[in-house]
């Protein structure tokens, strides 16, 4: 990880600072949904390794599991069979150490920008001796100027970035990124991956992340798994180990990206 350059960022992040990421095991992890007409399987002997600081891409064709595995992560469910593990500890509930992101931001609308970025705190009973973190985290994703604009006056871009701050403000050991950007238009949505790499590289969070977009998931992380239609498996586990910053013309990433297509059983020649 010599070239993720997070150093100075660490000091204001104690958690991240002491902890690292987490490690995250899925271990034969299969899982089903009781529907009247009988059960669905939607996981099927998931065996996936997250190491410490990783930044790992989930894809696959739509509906096949990639929610519900996220899900499973972050303890909002049990899983049917298999066990899911976080630096060795089952995981049995949502806890702050990890922190989803959304498609939607999900703002309060009557909460300015800095009271919506404050809630995880406030929940916790920080709030009052942690205030400057709030400015930090606002900071770090460049809203300092909108703390109190409230969500009607912000871009979608901007809402994304206040969700992201929101989630940041708990230094996340994991953060799980459910299509985070699937809702911005194209070019905001480079803009914002380039931006969240970014926060990654220099906070330390081990990272998770569905998207539908095969480019997105090769520019933005050091592994990309691809799923199998529903029950979703494995098929396989394509590393990128292209160094940070990357430019979205590497022939590498156009190689990867033929690869990944493939794997989904599109032409990769459009
Ligand atoms: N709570 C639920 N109850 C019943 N079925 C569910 C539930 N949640 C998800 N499903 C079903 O499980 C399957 C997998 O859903 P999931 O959202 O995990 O897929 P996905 O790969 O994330 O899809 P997409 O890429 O389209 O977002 C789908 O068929 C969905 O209808």
């Amino acid at each position: 990880m010599e070239d993720r350059g997070r150093a100075a960022d660490r000091s204001t992040h104690p958690a991240t600072e002491r902890l690292g990421g987490a490690k995250i095991d899925i271990r034969a992890v299969s899982h089903h949904f009781d529907l009247p007409a009988g059960p669905l399987p939607v996981l099927d002997r998931v065996d996936l390794v997250v190491a410490p600081g990783e930044f790992v891409a989930l894809l696959g064709p739509s509906g096949c599991g990639k929610s519900t595995l996220l899900r499973l992560v972050a303890g909002l469910e049990p899983a049917a069979e298999g066990e899911l593990l976080q630096d060795g500890e089952p995981i049995t509930r949502p806890d702050p150490s990890r922190i989803v992101v959304f498609q939607d931001p999900t703002l309060y609308p009557w909460r300015t920008v800095w009271d919506n970025v404050a809630l995880g705190l406030q929940a916790r009973g920080l709030l009052k001796t942690q205030r400057t973190r709030v400015d930090e985290a606002l900071a770090r994703v460049g809203l300092t100027q909108f703390a109190q604009a409230h969500p009607h006056q912000l871009s979608g871009g901007m809402a994304q970035r206040v969700a992201l701050a929101r989630a940041l403000v708990n230094d996340p050991r994991l953060l799980v990124l459910d299509e985070p950007l699937g809702k911005l238009d194209s070019l905001t949505r480079l803009t914002m991956q380039s931006e969240l790499v970014a926060l990654w590289q220099r906070a330390g969070f081990s990272a998770l992340l569905v998207t539908h977009d095969v480019e997105e998931a090769l520019f933005m992380a050091q592994r990309v798994i691809v799923f199998s239609d529903r029950p979703a498996r494995i098929v396989a586990d394509i590393a990128n180990p292209l160094p940070y910053p990357r430019h979205r013309g590497h022939p590498r990433l156009a190689a990867l990206r033929h690869q990944a297509l493939r794997l989904l059983g599109l032409d990769a020649t459009w």
